[in-house]
């Protein structure tokens, strides 16, 4: 009999025998797949299969966006029947290849910049594990950003990828100007150089940088310290002369263009008017229309002060979009961020551990516990949390990283951030590829190494939930992810049309990894950014055993899954959990 533990209501077909107890079967432990490095650039198996996925594509079906790549090695007979289900080519060659056990749980964001913008760089991206595509609004024109979204889309539909799209909005951060074209300019100790809200024809006079914002001569000081990116470069203020700042060069680095800025008094960030500009600014305003008509799946939302503007921009997009959603994440990158933690982390879909800009409004050896802090909150409040800034920044220019910046990453993944972030190494730097290598062989590594020492330091998980029914739902998932732990199962299987029942059993961070099968294609793709989750889109009925036995012919049929797996299922229609060997 399959093994089921009602939770109030009883499921309407009584369950199909199975052959062999959940005890009986040989012990599903994790040790038992040979666990190898995913490298998937060198794994024959696994470019043959995507290239596979590539021919099917063009040749059998379609493009639509709810068709995701077939690959079936059981011929065109069955690519009705394997459509049926649709998992990301990528992630489906990792589970042939290695077997679906040892695939990564911490997912993968990567910024979009010159160094990978165009359509062959997408797809090696995908193809080495990015799961969301981030293009910040910092930089670049509309017609570069909708390009850069466009590719991503047609990839995901001709090559069977499920990259999210999440757009990162400027803020109202007070930055250096393009630098009149130039790529960097060197500022030397002991330099004069001059800060403007002037604009400039390029070339731009010597030693002469703009600054966007219009009060900022008013608001610095002489004597005040200019901060370059959080202190790659230093000036000090030593006149004022109408719109022009001139500053003394007194820690010598490379400016590069729309750098950030800040600046100190007596030893503390200044936050006079430029606090009081609004978090979303007119421009933001435009940039978010341009995400919503390009289907933007995740809006990262720069410099929040409070859950207010959070409230607002989730109210503004529902109005405006009202056939799916965008998830609305919070960067935390300021004092204000870190004063309104709770109330922001609430009101908001995820979070952001902005660490380039938290690290210039905070010091430095503030910023791990910071880091620590959010991440925790986020777990316990069911959040999904991303890493982000210089987690391998010697990598824009070197091929492997700092045993550092190793060490960095190992403890984001330690931490079980569901999501790291790569920036200018992806953006702009030589080795975007590689980059993405190392935070995907590093997060692998830590996370087995943390199964087979079973290091599960127990979170408390406080209630979150409201409502007497998501009550239910967070019980049984909190108690199947137990069951699930204990008794070594192979995968936990959930059925969620909004994808709230996958994300709260990610949030129990479980041994096993979490088959989500979700029925639309955007929920699929937002819960791309969760932490082991493994997201399907499959349709599927009130009937759970129908469903069951229907997935299990499926994923059996694509290779994902065999005879014998032990596994837990679960479902937000049907309030049980059903302990069950796949036929
Ligand atoms: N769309 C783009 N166009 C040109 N350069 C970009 C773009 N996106 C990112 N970059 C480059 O990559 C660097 C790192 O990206 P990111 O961390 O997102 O920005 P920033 O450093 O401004 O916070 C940027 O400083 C910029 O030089
Ligand atoms: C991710 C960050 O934001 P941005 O790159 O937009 O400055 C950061 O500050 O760390
Ligand atoms: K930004
Ligand atoms: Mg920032």
């Amino acid at each position: 009999m399959a093994q089921t533990v009602y939770l109030l209501s009883p499921p309407t077909t009584p369950l199909r025998s199975v052959s062999k107890l959940p005890g009986s079967s040989p012990s599903p432990s994790i040790a038992r797949i040979p666990l190898r490095s995913l490298l998937p650039h060198s794994s024959p198996r696994l470019r043959h299969h995507l290239r596979f996925h590539a021919c099917s594509a063009s040749a059998a079906l379609p493009p639509s966006p709810d068709l995701g790549l077939l690959a079936s090695d059981n011929g065109s007979s069955n690519l009705a029947a394997a459509a049926a289900i649709d998992v990301d080519a990528v992630t489906e060659a990792e589970m042939k290849e290695n077997g679906f056990r040892s695939t990564r749980r911490t997912k993968l964001v990567c910024t979009i910049g010159p160094a990978t913008c165009g359509a062959e760089q997408l797809e090696a991206l995908a193809v080495g594990g990015m799961n969301v595509a981030r293009v910040n609004m910092c930089h670049g024109t509309h017609e570069w950003h909708r390009q850069v979204i466009r590719q991503l889309r047609r990839l995901n539909e001709e090559k069977g990828f499920a990259v999210a799209v999440m757009m990162d909005t400027e803020g109202s951060e007070i930055h250096m100007g393009d630098l009149g074209g130039a790529a960097s300019a060197k500022a030397e100790d002991g330099e004069i150089w001059t800060f403007s809200v002037r604009s400039f024809n390029s070339p731009l006079p010597e030693r002469t940088i703009h600054v966007n914002y219009d009060g900022f001569a008013e608001d610095v000081k002489v004597g005040d310290e200019l901060l370059v990116d959080g202190g790659m470069v230093r000036f000090e203020v030593i006149e004022k002369i109408g719109p022009d700042v001139k500053c003394r060069c007194t820690d010598p680095g490379l400016l590069l263009p729309r750098a950030n800025l800040t600046f100190w008094r007596d030893g503390s960030l200044v936050r006079e008017r430029n606090a009081m500009l609004p978090t979303i600014s007119s421009k933001d305003w435009l940039d978010i229309d341009f995400g919503i008509a390009e289907g933007v799946d995740f809006i990262a939302v720069s410099f929040v002060k409070s859950a207010e503007v959070i409230n607002h921009l989730k109210s503004y997009i529902a109005a405006r979009c009202r056939e799916r959603e965008i998830a609305v994440v919070a960067k935390i990158e300021s004092i204000d961020s870190l004063k309104n933690l709770e109330e922001i982390i609430r009101a908001s879909d995820g979070a952001m551990v902005a660490r380039g800009d938290l690290g210039a409004q905070i010091p430095l050896e503030q910023v791990p516990s910071a880091q620590q802090k959010i991440v925790k909150l986020c777990r316990q409040l069911n959040k999904p949390v991303i890493v982000a800034s210089q987690l391998l920044d010697s990598m824009i220019e070197y091929p492997t990283p700092t045993r550092a910046e190793v060490a960095d990453v190992s403890e984001a993944v330690r931490q079980r951030a569901d999501a790291l972030m790569l920036s200018g190494e992806s953006a702009m730097g030589q080795y975007p590829d590689k980059a993405l290598t190392v935070l995907r062989s590093v997060s692998l590594r830590i996370e087995r190494w943390w199964r087979e020492e079973k290091r599960h330091e127990g979170m408390e998980l406080p209630d979150i939930t409201t409502s007497f029914s998501d009550k239910i739902s967070e019980e049984i998932c909190n108690s199947a992810a137990k069951m699930a732990n204990n008794l070594g199962v192979d995968a936990v299987f959930v059925y969620t049309k909004t994808g709230q029942m996958a994300s709260l059993l990610s949030r129990c961070r479980p041994d096993c990894p979490i088959f989500a099968f979700t029925t639309s294609t955007s929920v699929r793709r937002r819960l791309n950014l969760q932490w082991g989750l493994i997201p399907f889109r499959l349709s599927f009925s009130d009937d759970m055993e129908s469903n069951l036995n229907r997935t299990f012919s499926l994923l059996k049929a694509r290779g994902m899954i065999q005879s014998g797996d032990l596994v837990i299922a679960l479902s937000d229609m049907l309030q049980s959990i059903q302990v069950m060997l796949v036929p």
